[in-house]
């Protein structure tokens, strides 16, 4: 079902080209039904991407959601136009007296950037404080699970030394979590990171629940026991090229990446890659929305469950 956004984001048209079932805000005001809210905090540098991406994944249930973007970084956007931010994003400065039923915070490519040196790191704290008693159920991915790890549980950075970038295969460790419900044993998703999360770390510092794992990636999806926090270290958001722009992008500039692991067709990045984590990506998104927000989010928001334990 439908996810509500302003008649002119370019994810609009660009989601119906894929018959995504997206509703402008102009039919969505004449439906009797509570839409959920969900936050999307988004931290990527191609924003519009990402946004298309995220939009895809949570117009695939039968809730309908106002989703509402929010920026935290107050500088001049590098690879964002100005008029596209001012268009469609808000302030936190504008929501912070606001209930939402879900907030997403996605990844952002300080992998190798210092959580104080972040130019916005007193900010996302800030937030990370306000969903504590704003918001039902958070989303963390990738570099934003490193964020909430250090920002809520006090664990300092891990860094690898190489960046995991490619196609893992995961094992989900409980076979009726919810998070994980008609999750196959066995799943592929997309990891693209310099952010290291070992399971045992998850397991000796936090009182998370693990739910998938894999040797190579260590941690993948994990979730405090209330529903309130659940985080993803990969991108199952991911569209099938956009592992391969990273790869380009940093080859260009000269980085000699390695190419990503299990990607492209016989590891040659100039043939086209498949995604084969797509139907992964679609159900996560579809439990969290149904699970994690939607069965344990107040009716009434302005009766939000206390603060977390
Ligand atoms: C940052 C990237 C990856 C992207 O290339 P770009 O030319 O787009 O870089 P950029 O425009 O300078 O930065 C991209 C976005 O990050 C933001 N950005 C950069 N430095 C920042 C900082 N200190 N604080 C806050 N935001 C910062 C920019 O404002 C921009 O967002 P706006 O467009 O809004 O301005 C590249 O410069 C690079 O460092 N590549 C080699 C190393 C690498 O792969 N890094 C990413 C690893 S993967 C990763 O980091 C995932 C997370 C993790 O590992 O934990
Ligand atoms: N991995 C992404 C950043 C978000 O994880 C990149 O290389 O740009």
């Amino acid at each position: 079902m439908p996810i509500r956004i302003p008649d002119e984001l370019p994810a609009v048209n660009f989601l119906r080209n894929e018959n995504v079932f997206v509703m402008a805000s102009s039919r969505a005001s004449v439906q009797e039904i509570r839409p959920l809210k969900v936050l999307i905090l988004n931290l990527m540098p191609k924003k519009i991407e990402t946004e298309n991406q995220f939009l895809r994944l949570l117009s695939n249930s039968p809730l309908q959601i106002d989703v509402q973007l929010l920026r935290i970084d107050s500088r001049e956007s590098r690879n964002t136009p100005s008029e596209h931010l001012n268009n469609f994003y808000c302030n936190f400065e504008d929501i912070e007296h606001d209930n939402f039923d879900g907030l997403i915070v996605t990844g952002a490519p300080l992998g190798l950037v210092d959580f104080n040196d972040v130019a916005y790191w007193p900010q996302i704290q800030r937030v990370l404080h306000w969903a504590k008693e704003h918001v039902t159920s958070t989303l963390f991915v990738c570099w934003a699970v490193q964020a909430a790890l250090n920002i809520l549980y006090g664990i300092p950075k891990q860094t690898r030394q190489n960046k995991l970038s490619g196609v893992y295969e995961h094992q989900i460790l409980h076979p009726h979590a919810l998070l994980t419900r008609g999750f196959d044993d066995n799943f592929l998703a997309p990891h693209s990171r310099y952010a290291d999360f070992p399971s045992q770390l998850i397991r000796d510092y936090t009182d998370l629940e693990l739910f998938a794992e894999s040797e190579a990636t260590g941690a993948y999806l994990m979730a405090s026991k209330d529903k309130r926090l659940a985080f993803v270290t990969g991108h199952p958001e991911y569209d099938a090229l956009t592992l391969s722009g990273e790869y380009h992008r940093d080859y260009d500039a000269g980085l000699h990446p390695e190419v990503p692991f299990n990607y492209f067709p016989q590891d040659n990045p100039e043939l086209p890659p498949r995604a084969t984590w797509r139907s992964h990506g679609n159900l996560l998104f579809s439990n969290w929305l149904n699970y994690y927000v939607y069965q344990i989010t107040p009716f009434d928001l302005r009766h939000m469950n206390p603060t977390l334990e």
